[in-house]
Parts: structure tokens; sequence; C-alpha cells
């Protein structure tokens, strides 16, 4: 269980390894079927996420223990109240059925990630050496495509790394421009929640602190990249990609997607300049709309407020688009870089310190219990945008 790496903090005991039998006759799974499953778990090649880890505890300790009897763990305390919150979810569920649940869980995850682990080997995400991206680059068009449709496309931190790698390696290709678009129904939820479960062993200050790095980077690369940079909003775009499109040269936009800057709901702060961009774009009182009260725009409305350039209905969208981008392609790119330097380039020192102090804002609200209570209601399922 070398590659999986959050397993640890669910405290689940390691058993010696005895033959797997299941008692299917009886119902119940036997002692050593239980134990079986656990060393199953051990031995999964790929992370099966946090929430099927958060129920694998729950059932665990359901079965060894019965019903929840630890005190509640503090708001701050995040990782500890999500196991809480697991595991006192199961309520007086008996000790019998709770062992049942985990050794079928275990042997349904075991089927599903060794399926899923036969059909990776020679696919996309292999060959262009990403986990958490698409990246192709044919005809002039270097193309980033978010790929965790399961989760929205939500960034978690390999994500940010790895767009900020594509980006890097897209401002030096022979591509004349650079599209980012996601995978399945959503363009991209916004931050991985999940992002903030991870916590380093200087604790919440530590990961705060990280964080405010880690995001002035990514935001920072938007704002240098100096080709022509469009983006494709496939769907639903969420937090901060939203705040980025601000920084994009444009947007095109299938009528299914909405954007949605949620920041006072989650007690965080605008980024991704939109505090800057956002002003400039749609004038103060719009942007304190979605900024501020965490309106969500239909792309008609945000084509009307200037933040999408243009909208298409879905059925063609794809159609549509890549006409045109293939056709933006076949312009010179060297004039199409110097014409992006003269339009953008001084604005870039001042996009620059508006990213700092968005940056240093957020990292200090990232501490504060309105941030905590809505990332723990998230992810204990209690709430959702
Ligand atoms: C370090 C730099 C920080 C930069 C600061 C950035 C700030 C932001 O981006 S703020 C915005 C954060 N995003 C959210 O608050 C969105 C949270 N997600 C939702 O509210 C919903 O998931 C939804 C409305 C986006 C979609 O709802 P629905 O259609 O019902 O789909 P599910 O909720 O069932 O989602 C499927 C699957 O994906 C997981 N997921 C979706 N979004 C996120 C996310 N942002 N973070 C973590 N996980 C996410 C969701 O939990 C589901 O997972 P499973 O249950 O395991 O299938």
């Amino acid at each position: 269980m070398s590659d999986f790496p959050d397993f640890s903090y669910l405290q689940v005991i390691s058993f010696p390894v005895v033959q797997l039998h299941m008692n299917r006759a009886a119902m119940t799974a036997s002692q050593k079927d239980f134990e079986n499953a656990m060393n199953q778990v051990k031995l999964l090649k790929k992370d099966p996420g946090n929430e099927v880890k958060l129920k694998l505890y729950a059932l665990y300790k359901q079965a060894t223990e019965g019903p929840c009897n630890m005190p509640k763990p503090g708001v701050f305390d995040l990782i500890n109240k999500a196991k809480w919150d697991a595991w006192n979810t199961l309520g007086s569920l008996p000790k019998e059925t709770a062992r049942q649940n985990y050794v079928d869980l275990v042997s349904s995850l075991s089927s599903s990630l060794e399926s899923s682990s036969q059909v990776e080997p020679g696919t996309d995400r292999k060959s262009t050496g990403y986990e958490t991206l698409m990246v192709t680059s044919e005809g002039g068009i270097t193309k980033i495509t978010l790929n965790r449709p399961a989760k929205k496309n939500a960034i978690n931190v390999e994500m940010y790394h790895e767009i900020m790698r594509a980006l890097k390696a897209a401002s030096k290709d022979d591509s004349s421009i650079t599209v980012l678009t996601g995978n399945g129904d959503y363009y991209s939820s916004g931050n991985d929640l999940t992002n903030f479960t991870d916590i380093p062993p200087g604790g919440v200050e530590e990961k705060a602190k990280n964080s405010a790095i880690l995001l002035r980077e990514f935001v920072g690369c938007f704002i240098d990249f100096p080709k022509p940079l469009i983006a494709v909003v496939n769907g639903p775009a969420v937090g901060i990609s939203v705040t980025i499109l601000g920084l994009f040269d444009v947007v095109y936009a299938s009528d299914r997607a909405t954007f949605h800057t949620p920041f006072s709901h989650l007690g965080q702060s605008p980024e991704g300049c939109s505090s800057y961009t956002f002003l400039k774009i749609m004038g103060p009182a719009k942007a304190t709309e979605m900024l501020v009260f965490g309106k969500k725009l239909t792309a008609g409305e945000a084509c009307a407020q200037g933040l999408v350039t243009a909208v298409f209905p879905d059925s063609t969208f794809q159609k549509e688009v890549w006409t045109r981008l293939k056709a933006f392609a076949k312009l010179p790119p060297n004039a199409m870089r110097i014409s992006k330097e003269v339009i953008r380039n001084r604005e870039k020192e001042k996009l620059h310190a508006v990213n700092a102090e968005e940056c240093s804002v957020l990292q200090e609200r990232w501490l504060s219990d309105e941030c905590m209570n809505a990332v723990v209601n998230f992810l204990s399922r209690k709430s959702k945008l």
C-alpha cells in the first residue's frame, strides 16, 4: 500500500494474512473474512478515494467497537471530525452487519479497481505523462483537458501542478494557441475541497501557507502565459475555474455552462485576479453580485456581462468552436503572440500584485471558522452548492 498515501490516517490496524473465505450461505462474514478483507485493502494498487476510505473506517470501527463512542471532535479538527461523522452515521448498526458490509465493500472495490487498472496501459493518460489531464498538440493547437470527470474535474493539488506543467510546456512548444477545457459534464467544480484534509505536521497554518504559495504560482502561470489562451467551457464552472477566466484571451461556452463563484458561502474570498479583472470586465455592481453574493450566471448572462466571448448551443458546441479554433491556429503565430503582449503586458505587474494580495487574504480566510465549517459540511455531505 505504498501508493495509498492517506489511508494511514484512518488508523486501520493490520492483521495477519489469512485465506479469503466468504460465508455466503449464512450471509454474514466470518472473522476470517473480515481479517482477509482488511488485508485486501492494504493490497489495493489504487487509492479508492477519501469517501470510500471513510466508509471503510466507519464500518471497521462499528464492526470492532460497536456504535460511535468517541466525543465529537472540534470543528477545526477536520480529519477526525470527518471520521467521527462517518462512524456516527452508522448509528446502532449491528457489529455483524457492519462486518459483512465491510467485506462486501472491499470485495466490490477490489474488482472495480482491478478492472480499471486493466485498461490503463497504452491509454492517453499514460502516454502523455499526466494523471489528471489529457494533453494533446495537433494542428497548431495545444489542448489541455481537465480529466477527473467523476469528480466534476475538481482541481486537486496534483492537477494544479500538472496544469502549471502543461502551460509551461505549451508556452514553449510549436503550437500557436492553447485551449483549456473539461472532460465530462462539468468544465470544473473548482478547488477540490478534499485538498483541505491533507494537513501537514505544521498544522492548519502551514497548510494555509502552502496553499497560498501554490495558488499564487498557479494564477501567475496564467498571467504570464505568452500565447493566445482560449477556454472552451463545456459545462458548469465553479470557483477558481471561473475566476481565472478573466486572464484568458477568449472564452467560448456551451449554453449548458454556468458560472458560479460562491466564495462567501464557503467563507472564502475572490482569487484568480477576479477582484480586479471582474470589476474591469463587468463593473463593480455585477462583479459584487458574483464575487460577494455568489450569484450564479447562465452562459447567456456571462456573455452579456463580457466574461464569455460567445455562447453556442450544446448540440453544436464542439463543432462550431473547433472550426473557429482551427482557423485561428492557422494565423501567423508570432504576430498573435506579439499582439497579445501588446494587449496584456501593461497590466501584468498590476495583476501579479493583485494575485499576491488575494492569496494573502485567502491564507487568513482558510483559517476562519466560516471556511472550515463550509468545508466540513461539504465533506460530511451536509451541503452542496
Ligand atoms: C489551493 C488553492 C485554492 C484555490 C481557491 C479556490 C476556491 C474555489 O474553487 S471555491 C469552489 C469550490 N468548489 C465547490 O465548493 C464545489 C463543491 N461541489 C459541489 O457543490 C457539487 O459537487 C457540485 C454542485 C459541483 C456537483 O453536484 P452533483 O452534480 O450533485 O455531483 P456530486 O456532488 O455527486 O459530485 C460528484 C463527485 O465529485 C465530487 N466533487 C465535486 N466537486 C468537488 C469539489 N470541488 N471538491 C471535492 N469533490 C468534489 C463529489 O464529492 C462527488 O464525489 P463522490 O461522492 O466520491 O462521487
